[in-house]
This record gives C-alpha cells, sequence and structure tokens, in this order.
C-alpha cells in the first residue's frame, strides 16, 4: 500500500512529465515530413547573449530553407511555422482554411489579449470586412502635415539629449516619442503630446502597460494569466484603464471638433460605424486600440532600423541618399517617393529587418495540405517567419544575407514595381499581402522618408562606439538599444 506522500510524490511526477512531453514533443498527429525546432530554442536568449538573427542562423535557416516549414514551441503551443514563399501564398490566400485567430481566440484570457481585443488584424470573415472598410479609405488617403512638424521636433529632441562630450545618444525613446505623436494625429484626431512633454501621462500610461505586456515569462507561458498573482491582476487593471481613457480622449475630441462630421481619421470612420450601430463599444475600443498599436510600434521599430543602416553605411549609402534628398524641399512627400535610392534603402531595410520577424495568428479550420504533402491537423496554430522569408536563397540569391538596396533597381519605376512584385509573390512578407495587406503600409512610408529626410538634413549619423552591434533577442525585430552619434550638419 502506497503512503499518501508517495501517492501525492507519483502524481506530482505524472503531472510534471505530461507538461515536459507537451513542451518538449510536438502534437503526434503533427505532419512528421518536416523537422522539429528543438522546444528549448526560445528559450536560450533569456540564457546567452544571442539575437534573433544568430539564432535564425544556428537553427532555423538549415531546415526553413529545406523543407520551407518546421514545427516550433512558441507562446505555450506547438506551431507550424512557415518561410517559402510559395507555402506562404498559400497560407495568405486559403483565408478560409487558414483563419485568422489572434490572441482574442487564441488566449482569451491574457493579459494580451485583452489589451487588443478582436481588432481589424486579429478578426476573420464579416467582422473583418467590417473593420477594413471602416477603417481602408482613411488610412490610405491622409494628412502628411502632422509627419513633417513632428520629424523636425524629434530632431530638436536629439540635439538637446544628445551628449556633449560624446555626440552619442540612446534614440529609442525619442522614435517611440515620434511614431506615437504622428499616429495619434494623423488617425485619432488628437495629439498625444509626447514630443512636447516628456512625461504625458498616457505614455507613462502606456510604458506601463507594455512593461507590463511584454514580460518575458508571461509573454512565453501566457496560461499564467489564469492565476490570480498580484502583479498580473494589476496589469489587467492598468490596461482595462488605459483602453478607457484613450477611447474616451478620441471620442472627446472629435466631439469638441465642430467639425466632426467632415473628418476623415481613420479613428472618426469607427466613431461614425459605432454610431450608427454596426459595432458595439468594445469592438470600438479594440479598433482605436490597434490603430495606436500597430501605427505606432511598427513604424518605431522600422525608423530604429533605418536610422541604424545610414549610420552603419554612413560613407556611402547616407552620404548618396542625403546628396539625393537636397534638392526636395519641405512638405514635398511626393518628390522623396521618387527618389530611387531613398527608396530602394528603405525596401532593403524592410527586407534585412522585418520589424515583426515571427506571426502566429492562423489556426487551421479543417484537416489540410500545405503545399502537396505537409498534412496539417484541424485546429492547429500555423504561422510565419518574415526573417526567413526575406532572406530565402532562393528568392535572394547567395547575396540574401547582404544589405544591397542596389538589388531593387536603379530607377524608380523598376524599384517599385519589384516592391509589389516580391509581395505579390509573398517572396517579401515583412507587410503581409493579399486581401489582408497592412493597412498603414502607404502611412509608414511616408513616415519613413520624411523622418529620414529631417534627420538626414540635420545630422550626420554614425554607431556610437560604445553601442554593441546586435538585434532584438526575441518578438520585434530591431537594432538593441540603439544608440548613435549625431553630428549637426553645417
Ligand atoms: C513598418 C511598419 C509596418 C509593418 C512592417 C506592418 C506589418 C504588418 C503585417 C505583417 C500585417 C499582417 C499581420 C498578420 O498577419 O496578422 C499588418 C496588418 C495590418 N497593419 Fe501593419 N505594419 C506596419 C505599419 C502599420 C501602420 C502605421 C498601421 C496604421 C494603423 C498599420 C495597420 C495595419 C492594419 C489595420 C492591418 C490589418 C490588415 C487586415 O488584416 O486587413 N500597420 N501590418
Amino acid at each position: 500500500m502506497m503512503s499518501p506522500i508517495s501517492a501525492i510524490s507519483a502524481i506530482f511526477f505524472v503531472l510534471l512529465a505530461t507538461l515536459f512531453f507537451k513542451i518538449a514533443i510536438p502534437p503526434l498527429n503533427f505532419p512528421r515530413n518536416i523537422p522539429t525546432i528543438p522546444f528549448y530554442v526560445i528559450f536560450l536568449p533569456v540564457f546567452f547573449k544571442m539575437d534573433q538573427v544568430e539564432l535564425y542562423e544556428k537553427y532555423l535557416r538549415e531546415p526553413m530553407e529545406k523543407y520551407g516549414a518546421v514545427k516550433a514551441f512558441f507562446g505555450s503551443r506547438w506551431n507550424i511555422l512557415v518561410s517559402r514563399p510559395e507555402f506562404l501564398a498559400q497560407v495568405f490566400k486559403d483565408e478560409n482554411t487558414f483563419a485568422k485567430s489572434g490572441n482574442q481566440k487564441k488566449i482569451p484570457y491574457s493579459v494580451i489579449a485583452t489589451y487588443t481585443g478582436d481588432n481589424v488584424i486579429s478578426a476573420h470573415g464579416d467582422i473583418w470586412k467590417l473593420y477594413r472598410t471602416s477603417l481602408n479609405h482613411s488610412l490610405q488617403r491622409f494628412n502628411e502635415a502632422p509627419l513633417w512638424k513632428n520629424a523636425k521636433k524629434f530632431c530638436q529632441l536629439i540635439c538637446n539629449q544628445v551628449d556633449v562630450a560624446s555626440g552619442s545618444t540612446k534614440v529609442g525613446p525619442l522614435i517611440q516619442r515620434l511614431t506615437l505623436d504622428n499616429i495619434s494625429e494623423v488617425t485619432l484626431g488628437f495629439d498625444f503630446g509626447t514630443l512636447n512633454q516628456e512625461k504625458s501621462s498616457l505614455h507613462e500610461h502606456l510604458l506601463l502597460i507594455k512593461k507590463q505586456i511584454f514580460h518575458p515569462l508571461f509573454l512565453t507561458f501566457p496560461f499564467l494569466d489564469l492565476f490570480p498573482i498580484p502583479m498580473r491582476k494589476e496589469a489587467f487593471k492598468n490596461v482595462e484603464s488605459f483602453r478607457k481613457i484613450l477611447v474616451e480622449r478620441v471620442r472627446q475630441n472629435m466631439i469638441e471638433n465642430y467639425q466632426f462630421e467632415q473628418t476623415d481619421f481613420a479613428a472618426s470612420n469607427l466613431i461614425r460605424s459605432y454610431n450608427a450601430e454596426k459595432i458595439n463599444y468594445t469592438q470600438l475600443t479594440d479598433n482605436i486600440v490597434i490603430l495606436l498599436v500597430a501605427g505606432h510600434e511598427n513604424p518605431q521599430l522600422l525608423i530604429t532600423t533605418c536610422l541604424y543602416l545610414l549610420a552603419k553605411y554612413k560613407s556611402t549609402w547616407q552620404q548618396d541618399i542625403w546628396e539625393e534628398c537636397k534638392r526636395i524641399v519641405d512638405g514635398d512627400s511626393k518628390g522623396l517617393s521618387e527618389l530611387p535610392l531613398l527608396n530602394s534603402f528603405i525596401f532593403e531595410a524592410v527586407r534585412m529587418y522585418p520589424p515583426l520577424n515571427t506571426i502566429i495568428n492562423r489556426k487551421t479550420s479543417r484537416l489540410c495540405k500545405l503545399g502537396h504533402d505537409i498534412v496539417i491537423p484541424k485546429d492547429t496554430y500555423v504561422g510565419y517567419n518574415n526573417f526567413g522569408a526575406n532572406h530565402y536563397r532562393k528568392s535572394w540569391g547567395s547575396t540574401a544575407d547582404e544589405f544591397q538596396p542596389q538589388r531593387w533597381g536603379s530607377d524608380i519605376d523598376t524599384i517599385l514595381k519589384t516592391w509589389r512584385e516580391k509581395k505579390t509573390t509573398a517572396v517579401l512578407s515583412s507587410f503581409h499581402g493579399g486581401r489582408r495587406a497592412c493597412l498603414g503600409e502607404k502611412l509608414a512610408l511616408v513616415e519613413l522618408r520624411v523622418t529620414i529626410f529631417e534627420v538626414l538634413k540635420q545630422f550626420k549619423l554614425s554607431l556610437s562606439p560604445s553601442w554593441e552591434e546586435k538585434m532584438t533577442p526575441g518578438g520585434p525585430l530591431c537594432p538593441l538599444n540603439l544608440e548613435l552619434t549625431c553630428e549637426r550638419r553645417t
């Protein structure tokens, strides 16, 4: 007869072993003809000084290039991760089989799902169409004036912040303030105000919840949010109050704007849909939040990457782009969009370091085949790895890992044509593509051109000698804690 202590120990052991096998071994019905990335790989950056690029090179490149898809553990579950363009194109196109299933469905109990809810990026079917119709027009036609004004303020803040002795500064927090003000003024109809004052209460609130949401432990094991852990209860509370304050701020500004009916901000269109009872208050909130989140974080990452590459290639690309930009006058966004060097540089930056590296938000609605022979069971999460797609040697050749803006072409027509082609064939997936293509691409590209133009007008950039050249270890991809030397142009 087993003693109670032995019985409890045995149960505990069985539970632990089950948990271990669930994490260490993919489900038995997962396809056998694609490789498995060892589960511990995602934990390596926690213990070793390794960035995402090194991790990809060491553990993912070979299986990804050979098979185009792998089994990978991420976000408390096993997933299929895809990077071969033909597979990506299939996933993007067959939306009914690879149906969008964002955090609101995948981990509805988590802080992160409470933050962004059921929004235009994660929704599926008719609900998605409703959201997209409300937003599409205003995200393609927007007022560019705030982008020009804010780029100037941003440069002024760099000047104020640069260390006098070394000429260096950490640019990350300033870029975040720039992109927050840009997205709020262009799409939400109010000024976040972070470029004018370092400590705006909404900004402080946002910084706090970002810290709580992107906590590595809870991001890797979101099921922990199910437990009554005091710091997570606090995180839920902060997220709820942020959502409430943000939407009230947007609505207040719209109500006070006597020309509300004439405004064409993305947020005003959402409010119109709400007033017409097409969407409810939670849906209004979810979409306003996602405009703010996607609209500032993604450009923030890409601006950081572009400034890093300008500094890295200071005597070539930086110098040449500045020579090209000199003839453009303030406010001429169209002129900037026609510059071959500037645009091929940006497209190459988007390829080299896709801001959203890995996205896993699709779930198979039936048993299906990826390509000819990879059989995927129903209810499997399928994601895509943008870094893998954008560095795939069969698509990009032996120079796939080299920064070569000239690969896009030498005249602007060829450059834009190549850009469109690579996106439609899913050879470049940084902005997704097809029906679910990013709605903010145009806005992000204008923002990027204007910011680069203004920065180069005022500074010569170089990498700070004390900065260690590394990318972020996981999640969003960009240089880690970038520090630049910014020398005033005379
Ligand atoms: C560098 C900047 C950006 C990058 C790299 C980027 C990338 C992406 C990607 C990869 C997707 C698809 C996500 C998925 O598969 O679930 C997406 C969707 C989307 N993005 Fe962006 N994005 C950027 C900027 C923006 C901006 C500034 C906005 C403006 C608010 C925005 C709004 C959206 C929306 C609304 C969707 C959903 C489209 C749909 O499903 O119909 N993005 N973006």
